[in-house]
């Protein structure tokens, strides 16, 4: 077995497709959301300086290798490891969360195993926690840094005679996301490591192994805010270069082999017909709402409509349903129910992106993908939820969180129609094509008659003022802030996003509400799904995902400031959050996650834009486009584990952050909210929006004319976040959607000292000086106590009752 994972590792080594010598790079993953971006990284440079122009970036990629990966891990533990690790020519250990010292975070993964058995000759680079990871075991320690810092350049400045800094100019500007730091003491002094950077304040930044090859540098060398990060990587290579032999490389058959696979044949075709065009002057958008009305809504089992408003983001509508050959899928904690038009069902056991993958290839159209102008040609739409995180890429099996608190109610954790009918509007166009999935022999009767003008549907324009019931009050909201900013000071997280929701009983259609929110709040992602149990209202303006032939892109938010009528402070406040150093953190740390993310599937993947203002109904926000190239053989699916779930909802690290939200939240399932929302159409294109400034409708208890709607919200927590303003930002996303149905949640008002969000930690204090308290214990703390000693959940399900918010 540890033999075979010698060749394996060789094997791995050698099957790239030229014969230049080229460094054999390890790189171990200690789960950071930026190790592909370091992986990226080595491979720029060992392509330019060790590659033909020919070469693809893939032909230098390190071999990637997660540090609890278990024959890594075996053969490393072994007698061969020394043999093993001199296989390589350089070894890359990555970023991550936690402690250098701690045996899960790094002392007893592959990636300490590695340290310690690491030939002499060996070159080695810590990265961050990697760096750490050198210090720690030559002996120094690794402590808190104080002021943790995330996301902010500082300027590195470098003893001149330093191998790894060679030609870089003195005071580059290099990305931190760190909360821990080598300490510059007697231990340090006494090991053989020196110190051959430092920030401006001093902190140690980069050290260097007196004797031998080895480097470990404390910020983010392979950040898109890092500036000359390419001559770092360039100049550890050139050591790794010396070792390398210039074995010539062998092309190997398993690639190509795997991608000539046959396709499944189908016998279904996609019929188009163009059947509406209109005038200038009237809205597409209306036409779209009618269509929807009046052919789908109702109409069909399941109906759905993305309601995209003509922008370069969303330039098309899409109303559907499901016609004779449409089903629905919902799917719940590793199983997937499909139900057809006549009631019949099955469950399918596994992971939904599979399950999806099939239906869709089992019905790829043999008239291949249409050439029209947009990329739904039929196909899934409808959400997958946040708890499908479980079955994707970013998941740790048996990290014990998945212990689901409760199930709010019957809500489906994914749910989805195959859409077998639509009309698609391309609103600068000005045209509508209908589409209908027919089968071979089968005579298309999709004929759908577009009205425009004079019968458009206007809500009521009064409703009496609906009172929403936050899941937490601020007192609660306060601790578990703070709790995150502990985990951000403990080095266990950079970045946190914490989310709470907004619950109430309406009466009245969905659709009826949908129809004032998207008065309320435009937003190019807008949509509305009738998935018979569960509605959704949406008004999302953030892209998750767009697959669109081989391009990706994501459009990450991070950065949220409330508009104004008064221009001139409405220009005011997008330029503020423009400037923020804080937002500029917090976006820059999910730029890098999401290009980190897309590298998993992407040949290459880079910034486009870093943190622009875009300016939407009720709030300015910074976007940040990252784009890439599907690999060969990768799909949309591939896209979706990779990236899932969107990681401006979870922060960064993703994988660890994800579990710290768990117990932060108490175990409370996210459902809908945090997810996507959007199509998977049977060309193998996808258009996901992240699931947020959302209203998601379920019917209550045994009443069928009245519904339970829940309306998440949050926002990211950073080492620079201030409570009261996080609590306030989180109400003014709530108050985009709450305003649909007249209600508005009020500013607090509390000195900026209110002791609710002292850092003190003195629980006693807390609840005095609490307006909405009702004396109850507050959850948070219970719960994660009662998760530690996984004892029952009864007690930390009473204690976490709500302690309600009034919204009016
Ligand atoms: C969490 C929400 O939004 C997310 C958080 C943002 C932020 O922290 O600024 C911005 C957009 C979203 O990615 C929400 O709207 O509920
Ligand atoms: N980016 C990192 O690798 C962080 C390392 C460590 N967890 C810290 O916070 O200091």
């Amino acid at each position: 077995m540890v033999a075979l994972w010698v060749h394996a590792a060789r094997v791995a080594a050698l099957s790239l497709y030229s014969a230049t010598p080229r460094p054999r790079i390890l790189l171990i993953d200690c789960h950071d959301s930026y190790t592909q971006n370091v992986a990226r990284w080595v491979a720029s440079a060992s392509r330019r300086v060790h590659g033909s122009p020919r070469d693809s970036l893939r032909d230098h990629w390190p071999t990637v290798i997660g540090h609890d990966d278990e024959a890594l891990t075996a053969t490393l533990r072994s007698e061969v490891s020394s043999e093993f690790l001199g296989e390589w020519d350089g070894l890359v250990l990555s970023p991550g969360p936690g402690h250098p010292g701690s045996a899960l975070d790094f002392a007893e993964t592959a990636a300490g195993l590695a340290l310690r058995n690491a030939p002499h000759s060996l070159p080695v680079l810590g990265v961050c926690l990697g760096h750490q990871g050198l210090a720690w075991s030559e002996g120094a320690c690794v402590a808190p840094l104080g002021v943790p810092r995330h996301g902010v350049v500082d300027g590195v400045f470098f003893d001149p005679e330093a191998r790894l800094f060679r030609g870089l100019p003195q005071g580059f500007g290099a990305t931190r996301y760190h909360s821990l730091t080598v300490l510059d003491d007697r231990r340090l002094w006494a090991s053989p490591l020196r110190v051959v950077a430092r920030s401006k304040a001093g902190d140690v930044l980069a050290l260097e192994h007196v004797g031998l090859p080895r480097f470990g540098v404390q910020f983010h060398p392979e950040s898109v805010a890092t500036r000359h990060g390419d001559l770092i990587a360039t100049n550890f290579l050139r050591y790794c270069c010396a070792r390398s032999v210039g074995m010539p490389v062998v092309l190997t058959a398993a690639a190509a082999a795997a991608a000539a696979a046959p396709k499944p044949r189908t016998s279904w075709r996609v019929v188009a017909t163009q059947v509406a065009a209109w005038a200038p002057d009237v809205d597409g958008r209306e036409l779209a709402a009618t269509a929807y009305r009046d052919i789908f809504y109702n109409q069909s089992r399941r109906s759905v409509w993305l309601d995209g408003d003509g922008s370069t983001a969303a330039p098309v509508s899409v109303v559907g349903g499901t016609g004779p050959h449409g089903f629905a899928v919902t799917h719940k904690r590793g199983l997937s129910t499909f139900e057809r038009p006549d009631g019949q069902r099955k469950v399918v056991e596994g992971r939904l992106l599979d399950a999806l993958r099939r239906e869709l290839e089992a019905r790829r159209p043999a008239n291949g993908p249409l050439p029209l102008p947009f990329d739904f040609q039929l196909g899934f739409v409808g959400y997958l939820g946040y708890e499908l995180r479980r079955e994707t890429r970013d998941y740790t099996p048996g990290s014990g969180d998945d212990d689901d608190d409760s199930t709010p109610d019957s809500t489906p954790d994914s749910a989805l129609a195959f859409v077998d009918r639509a009309v698609v509007f391309h609103h600068r166009l000005r045209r509508a094509w209908a589409l209908e999935l027919v089968a071979d022999g089968e005579v298309p009767s999709f004929e759908p008659r577009i009205s425009g003008g004079g019968t458009l549907w206007k809500p009521p324009e009064k409703t009496s003022a609906v009172e929403f019931e936050c899941a937490i009050d601020r007192t609660e909201y306060g601790r578990r802030a703070r709790l995150a900013l502990d985990r951000i000071a403990a080095g266990d997280t950079y970045e946190v996003c914490l989310t709470t929701s907004f619950q109430a009983t309406v009466g009245g259609a969905p659709l009826e509400w949908y129809e004032r929110l998207r008065r309320a709040n435009r937003a190019p992602h807008a949509a509305f799904l009738d998935l018979a149990d569960v509605s959704v209202a949406s008004s999302s303006p953030e892209r998750f995902l767009r697959v669109s032939g081989r391009d990706v892109e994501a459009k990450p938010i991070k950065g949220t400031a409330p508009r104004s009528a008064d221009p001139d402070r409405d220009e005011m406040e997008a330029s503020i959050l423009e400037r923020s150093v804080k937002t500029r953190a917090e976006n820059l740390m999910i730029a890098d996650l999401l290009t980190n993310d897309l590298l998993r599937v992407c040949d290459d993947a880079r910034v486009h834009k870093l943190a622009a203002v875009e300016s939407f109904a009720t709030v300015h926000q910074l976007v940040t486009t990252v784009r890439g190239r599907l690999r060969q053989g990768a799909d949309a699916l591939d896209a979706i584990d990779a990236t899932f779930p969107p990681g401006s909802m979870t922060g960064a690290p993703k994988r660890r952050t994800c579990e710290i939200i768990h117990d932060l939240e108490a175990r409370v399932p996210r459902g809908c909210y945090s997810g996507a929302l959007g199509f998977l159409s049977l060309t193998g294109d996808a258009d996901l929006a992240v699931v947020i400034r959302t209203a998601v409708f379920t019917h209550a208890s045994d009443h069928h004319d009245s519904w339970t709607v829940r309306v998440g919200a949050g926002g990211a927590l950073t080492a620079l976040s201030d409570i009261p303003s996080e609590w306030a930002e989180l109400k003014l996303k709530a108050n985009a959607v709450l305003a649909a149905f007249g209600s508005t949640l009020k500013p607090d008002s509390f000195a900026r000292d209110d002791p609710l969000f002292d850092d003190d930690d003195d629980d006693e204090d807390l609840d005095d000086d609490d307006d909405d308290d009702d004396g109850q214990p507050s959850s948070l703390l219970s719960a994660t106590t009662s998760r530690a000693s996984s004892s029952s959940s009864s007690s930390s399900s009473s204690s976490s009752a709500p302690r309600w918010l009034h919204s009016r």
